[in-house]
């Protein structure tokens, strides 16, 4: 699924209504439709609604949904300022909603004194991709005072105070939404931490603009869609055997810390690999041969790894459980500067690599890495926010060739070519030590069975989050552990097949 900027969804509004000539009322009455069957289906006759309308098209939506709810059986009133100069479709569809004098059509202003029914749901279509700056004066106080309401909170296509492409500023107001239902495509700011957190769960409405436009218009922000999965996805044949399916060479553990090397070891496993070895050092032999017997064990030290002697022509993933202690620190630089294919490295390889920024350039050409925002730091600079850590990813993997996934609550893989995948599976319940060290497990896997570098990072954290979702479902997002993640692997392929 692309990401487009607000000025390429108004382009994508009006080759629609060009091409398939479909008027702008009419394309805001099926955006209004489709909010009014979400809440039908949601939302029992009981409710009564609150309507908030602003100026420009996204009040035209409030409009129109007020009347389709209206007629619907609801209970509707309207909050508007009618000194506004509203837009030409949404003057319309006020006037529409003024002939119904069953919805009551309010000043903002008189939302002080309204007795809000027990069952309300407040509405937001104060503002949708137009806005332009600032929300300051009535209509901030407005919001500040809808959101200590104790009332479920939609926001129509985008929360008010929200732009659809930036960042905010850090006092900035904006409307507090527990559901958005946003037309036709992700907004970017849904998927960082810092806007992303006033959307709540995000519906995306199809509201059937051009297919054509979709396809012809440039984006290189994408969200991993299922279709992209499938299509990605390589189905086992049965005239195969373990050679086919790569072999995987993880480093990982250290004394105290071989928890680490066993999650990512059974994630690989898991995850489909033909052949796996862990080299790990001696301290955890039998942990890891008890816990993974499926698994091939390589000593690369006593207490922590010294040396890095891989199996041969196996695909590589370090980092997990490593520690730093001066020895593997040296081992591993020496490791990097001579080794030469693609590899996955994480965690306490990357916090070897911070430390000694000049072997960067020795990660090797469509290498994988997988840092956390906290590692992303040290290995690149601070970054001001979400959005300029991006920036900064795109500009870092295409100097070193290397593809990034920038772990977050929406994960972002970045290619070396400029590309940006952000993945919408996954939940807080991963939120917890070790879900990391899985991930690791899962994408070399995948590099091993032969997926491109960038299929692999874009399948594997996508494998990753699902699996997660699968395992929030049965333990709840506080009781599920790494562990139970990797359980549901498999229940993430059955769901492919
Ligand atoms: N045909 C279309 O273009 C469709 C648009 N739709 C709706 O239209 C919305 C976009 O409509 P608009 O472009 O009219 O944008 P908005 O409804 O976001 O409103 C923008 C208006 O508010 C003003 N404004 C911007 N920031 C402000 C601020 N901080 N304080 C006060 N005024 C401010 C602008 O000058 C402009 O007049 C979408 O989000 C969606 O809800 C849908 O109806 C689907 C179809
Ligand atoms: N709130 C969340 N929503 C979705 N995914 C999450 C969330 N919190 C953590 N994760 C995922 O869990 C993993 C955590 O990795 P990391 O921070 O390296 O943990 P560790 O190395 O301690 O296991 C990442 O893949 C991240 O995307
Ligand atoms: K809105």
């Amino acid at each position: 699924m692309k990401i487009f900027l607000a000025s390429q969804i108004k382009k994508w509004d009006s080759f629609t209504m060009r091409n398939e000539s479909v008027s702008s009322l009419q394309l805001m009455e099926r955006a209004a439709q489709s909010c009014v069957n979400w809440f039908f289906n949601n939302f029992e006759n009981k409710f009564s609604f609150s309507i908030f309308c602003g100026q420009g098209n996204n009040g035209g939506d409030g409009f129109a949904i007020a009347r389709l709810l209206y007629y619907k059986g609801f209970d509707v009133t309207v909050f508007t300022d009618e000194n506004q100069k509203f837009s030409e479709d949404t003057l319309v569809n006020f006037q529409r909603c003024k002939e119904i004098s069953a919805i009551d059509i309010l000043d903002f202003e008189q939302v002080n004194d309204f007795t809000f029914k027990e069952n309300s749901v407040i509405i937001d279509a104060l503002f949708g991709i137009g806005l332009n700056r600032k929300i300051e004066g009535k209509i901030a106080t407005l919001i500040k005072f809808l959101n200590e309401l104790p009332f479920p909170r939609v926001s129509v296509d985008i929360p008010s105070g929200l732009m659809a492409d930036e960042m905010i500023d850090e006092n900035a107001i904006v409307f507090k939404a527990d559901e958005t239902l946003t037309f036709q495509a992700w907004k970017k700011a849904m998927l960082h931490p810092e806007t992303g957190v006033f959307c709540g769960n995000i519906h995306i409405m199809d509201i059937f603009l051009s297919d054509e436009f979709n396809s012809s218009e440039e984006s290189n922000e994408f969200v991993t869609g299922e279709k992209l999965i499938h299509k990605i996805y390589n189905i086992r044949s049965e005239f195969s055997h373990k050679g086919t399916y790569g072999k995987t060479n993880l480093a990982a553990g250290s004394y105290g810390k071989m928890g680490a090397a066993v999650l990512a070891t059974k994630a690989a496993l898991k995850s489909g690999s033909g052949l796996t070895f862990i080299l790990a050092p001696k301290c955890g032999y039998e942990i890891l041969q008890t816990s993974c017997p499926e698994a091939m064990f390589i000593n690369g030290g006593e207490n922590h790894i010294i040396n890095f002697d891989f199996e041969e022509d196996a695909v590589i993933g370090i980092g997990p459980g490593l520690g730093t202690n001066f020895q593997t620190e040296s081992a591993f630089m020496e490791f990097l500067k001579q080794y030469k294919k693609p590899l996955v490295i994480d965690a306490d390889a990357l916090n070897i690599i911070a430390k000694h920024t000049q072997f960067l350039k020795h990660i090797p050409k469509k290498s994988i890495i997988t840092p956390h925002p906290k590692e992303f730091e040290r290995l690149f600079g601070k970054t001001e926010n979400s959005f300029e850590r991006l920036k900064l990813a795109r500009q870092k993997a295409q100097e070193l060739q290397i593809y990034i996934v920038l772990k977050d609550h929406h994960t972002q893989i970045i290619t070396a070519d400029n590309q940006v995948y952000y993945n919408i599976t996954g939940n807080a319940g991963m939120a917890k030590g070790g879900s990391g060290d899985v991930l690791l497990g899962i994408v070399t896997s995948l590099l091993a069975q032969n997926y491109s570098p960038e299929h692999a990072a874009i399948f594997g954290v996508w494998l990753h989050g699902k699996a997660g979702d699968f395992a929030a479902q049965k333990f709840s997002k506080e009781a599920m552990l790494p562990s139970d993640l990797i359980d549901e692997i498999g229940t993430v392929f059955k769901y492919l097949n």
